[in-house]
């Protein structure tokens, strides 16, 4: 039997782009009987209600999660512990609480302890997003084609696990079960440490005195582009992924730094066939990327070429 995928009340809790993207996605599929936007910034909650983004807006996160079915933080990782501790006492029984944090090993270490034992606590993660932030930002068919990761805790009520897979799947996700220190691992070398490059290159760049900022920003080639872009992501969401995924962050880039080393070597001692046979195994990668997102429609490689 297949989960059901309403709920009567959905709150969500910080409202920026992955907050405001589930809330439109909501109002679009008309998944929720009432949903609650709840966030710290009245500036946030003044905006939600402008854009009529949900049936309730408010700073009080406590009133907010009572009565609610799914409860779901959309706040940087290294607030949800903060927020955990809010709105433990006032949660309904039976609800499941989840998340859509970056990282999951430190996220179930804060939350979990306040969590009573009448809830469902199911932390997950949309593998969703862009460099913009904010409740403007959002749009409800950011989670199409994309996967949501799911860190149920050991014991957690499979029925319940099977309800939250069933909301993401009706967001557009594509949905796996993961231990949650698996997943800080894929998401290191997946994304955490590519956005470290990304900040570091562009950090490298406007410090080069040799070559002035304007002719970075005139001469910038498309990858420079690209990296600008991710370096252009909300800073405390990404001081907060790092200072919580440090362990394997510093895993990754202990092996990251030693691979830049050796082609250090290769291109001081001009070995050439080194750097040749890396740049065809890389190329390889993309392209089995590329076939396999073709397949499943991506939008991201829908003009891809091989
Ligand atoms: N931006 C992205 O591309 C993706 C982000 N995520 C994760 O989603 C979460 C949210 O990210 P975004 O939506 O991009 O951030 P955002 O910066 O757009 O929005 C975060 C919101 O949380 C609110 N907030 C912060 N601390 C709070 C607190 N203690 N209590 C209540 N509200 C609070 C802020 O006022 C803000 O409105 C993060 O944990 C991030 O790791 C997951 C996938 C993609
Ligand atoms: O904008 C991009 O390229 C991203 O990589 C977006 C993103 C950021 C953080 C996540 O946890 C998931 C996706």
């Amino acid at each position: 039997m297949t989960a059901p995928v309403h709920f009567d009340k959905v709150t969500l809790i910080g409202i920026g782009l992955i907050g405001s993207s589930i809330a439109r996605a909501l109002g679009v599929l008309g998944l929720a009987g009432t949903v609650v936007a709840a966030d710290r910034s009245e500036a946030v909650v003044a905006r939600v209600q402008e854009l009529g983004l949900a049936d309730e807006a408010t700073t009080d996160l406590a009133a907010a999660v009572k009565d609610a079915d799914l409860v779901v933080l959309c706040v940087p990782v290294g607030a949800c512990g903060a927020v955990a501790e809010i709105i433990a006492p006032h949660l309904k029984t039976g609800a499941i609480v989840s998340d859509v944090g970056s990282v999951k090993g430190s996220v179930v270490a804060q939350m979990a302890p306040f969590m009573p034992t009448d809830v469902h606590f199911i932390p997950a993660h949309p593998v969703a997003g862009t460099e913009h932030s904010g409740p403007d930002s959002g749009f409800a068919e950011l989670f199409h084609e994309r996967w949501c990761i799911v860190t149920p805790p050991a014991g957690t009520d499979p029925e319940a696990v099977e309800r939250l897979t069933a909301f993401w799947q009706a967001l557009g996700s594509r949905t796996e079960v993961m231990a949650p220190d698996h997943h800080d691992l894929v998401l290191a070398i997946t994304s955490h440490v590519p956005h470290l490059i990304a900040y570091n290159i562009v950090g490298t760049a406007s410090d080069l005195e040799q070559v002035t900022e304007s002719e970075v920003i005139k001469f910038s080639a498309g990858g420079f582009r690209d990296f600008t872009r991710i370096a252009a992501s909300d800073p405390t969401m990404w001081r907060d992924v790092f200072l919580h995924n440090k362990e394997a962050v510093l895993e990754v880039l202990g092996r990251f730094t030693e691979d830049l080393i050796a082609l250090q070597r290769n291109i001081r001692w001009a070995q050439g066939d080194q750097l040749f046979d890396l740049f065809t195994r890389t190329r390889a990668i993309r392209r089995s990327i590329i076939d396999q997102h073709q397949d499943t429609a991506d939008p991201d490689f829908g003009r891809a070429r091989k």
